[in-house]
């Protein structure tokens, strides 16, 4: 692993920009991108660079069951609100929340990403040490799959509804089977409140009540931190 500490979330997002350009420039094609406000500087950055996206794929890592592309909570609409809109890819996939089949769901994304491998993840922790939406005790080797969320996290992410009530209580994710066979991994975390997951997740015990603490077993993984989220290192 290679841990990053930047001084700020500006510093650490304008790294990870200079990072995933050099792997697009040395042939990067399939991008795997993740929501929530970690990645969103990184997304300014590519926003108004001269990046150009429009021969890439992007695969995102999650969205919320029961729940249209169109709903400003959505994970879709995230992504088109802070990247696609203003740099279109050449295909963009999230699964499809709004199709409660998850037998359907979950195997036609197995599909697409065996059909396009990923070759730069980007990731966000949650506090609990959860990626993607890969709660703890979710088994290392799993794909995509559907998840009830933690009340943990449905905690935390209530922060993006109006109420807690709001937070849908299923997500569709991919597997951290999925994430590792990424070539390379960026995770951004940031803030003080990601602390205790950092340090278990560089520092601990490769455990399932950890999720992220598998990435020490990929060869490939870049972690970037402000001082806040190393300050448990
Ligand atoms: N599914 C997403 C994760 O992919 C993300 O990493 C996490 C942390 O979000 P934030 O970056 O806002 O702290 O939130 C959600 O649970």
């Amino acid at each position: 692993m290679n841990i990053l500490v930047m001084k700020n979330k500006e510093e650490a997002s304008k790294k990870a920009f200079d990072l995933l350009s050099a792997d697009i420039s040395n042939g990067a094609k399939v991008l795997g991108l993740a929501t929530g406000s970690s990645p969103v500087g990184l997304y300014d950055q590519i926003v108004s660079s001269s990046l150009d996206c429009s021969q890439l794929i992007s695969i995102n890592l999650d969205e919320y069951v029961g729940i249209k592309p169109t709903d400003p909570q959505s994970y879709h609409f995230f992504m088109q609100q802070h990247l696609f809109n203003q740099k279109p890819f050449a295909k963009s996939f999230i699964p499809d929340g709004s199709n409660l089949d998850a037998d359907y769901v979950t195997t036609h994304y197995n599909r697409i990403l065996a059909a396009h491998p990923i070759d730069t993840q980007i990731l966000g922790i949650g506090n609990n040490g959860h990626i993607g939406f890969n709660e703890p005790g979710t088994p290392f080797d799993i794909q995509t799959h559907k998840v009830h969320l933690t009340s943990a996290t449905i905690k935390a992410n209530s922060r993006f509804f109006a109420s807690k009530n709001d937070v849908p209580h299923a997500a569709y994710t991919m597997g951290i089977g999925s994430i590792m066979k990424a070539k390379h991994i960026i995770l951004l975390a940031f803030g003080e409140q990601k602390a205790d997951a950092i340090a278990a997740t560089v520092n601990g015990k490769i455990t399932t009540a950890v999720p992220a603490s598998v990435l020490q077993q990929h060869p490939n993984v870049t972690i970037l931190v402000d001082r806040q989220a190393a300050q448990k290192l």
